[in-house]
């Protein structure tokens, strides 16, 4: 497996979910069981030496790969959910992105002072979702924030807003 043909097994959705929008699928590059160990490894290698504590995956394509990823690096797994979903006391941010607004959460006692994180996505657009997701995990006294994604869609500029304010250590697997 190479980053090229995982490329190939991403598949494309024109208008979905709304008309204009290129939707890039991952189910049909997770199903293969090559592709699903090819992505976990890769994001392995790159975070083994980093010292993460907790990968937090973001609701609900971050948590597939993110909670592998975690098993693999010895971490902890932190959900960030959409509204509504966690049972304790959590704080919460609203947010948008490239085709809607959403709010996500995430329990007040899912992170401390030792943590180093690592926050996790499927995919980056316009970054309304992962600024929402860091400004979360920056309301807690962690040691360091990492943030990765499978895919970035460089043309919506998402990387950008989040990292060049902030200073923050972002990476992406593919990007278009
Ligand atoms: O960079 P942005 O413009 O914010 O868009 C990226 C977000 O959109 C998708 O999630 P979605 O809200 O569709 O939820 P899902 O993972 O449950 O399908 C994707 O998984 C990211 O979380
Ligand atoms: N174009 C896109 N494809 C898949 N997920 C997305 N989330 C936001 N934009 C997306």
């Amino acid at each position: 497996m190479t980053l090229e043909d995982l490329k190939t097994l991403i598949r494309e959705v024109q208008d979905f979910p709304k008309e204009g929008i290129n939707f890039k699928d991952i189910t049909t590059a997770i199903k293969d069981p090559n592709a699903f160990q090819y992505i976990v490894d890769q994001l392995y290698l790159k975070y083994k030496d980093k010292g993460i504590t907790k990968v937090a995956g973001i609701e609900s394509r971050g948590f597939i790969v993110g909670a592998a990823l975690a098993y693999k690096l010895g971490a902890g797994f932190v959900l960030i959910r959409k509204q509504g979903k966690l049972p304790a006391e959590t704080i919460k941010k609203t947010y948008s992105l490239e085709y809607g607004e959403d709010i996500i959460e995430v329990h007040k006692d899912a992170f401390n002072e030792n943590d180093v994180v690592l926050l996790h996505d499927d995919l980056l657009a316009t970054g309304g979702t992962a600024k929402a997701a860091i400004d979360l995990v920056r309301e807690f006294p962690v040691k360091d924030l990492l943030v990765n994604f499978i895919i970035e869609l460089s043309f919506l500029k998402g990387k950008e807003s989040i990292a060049s304010e902030q200073n923050i250590d972002v990476d992406s697997l593919i990007v278009y």
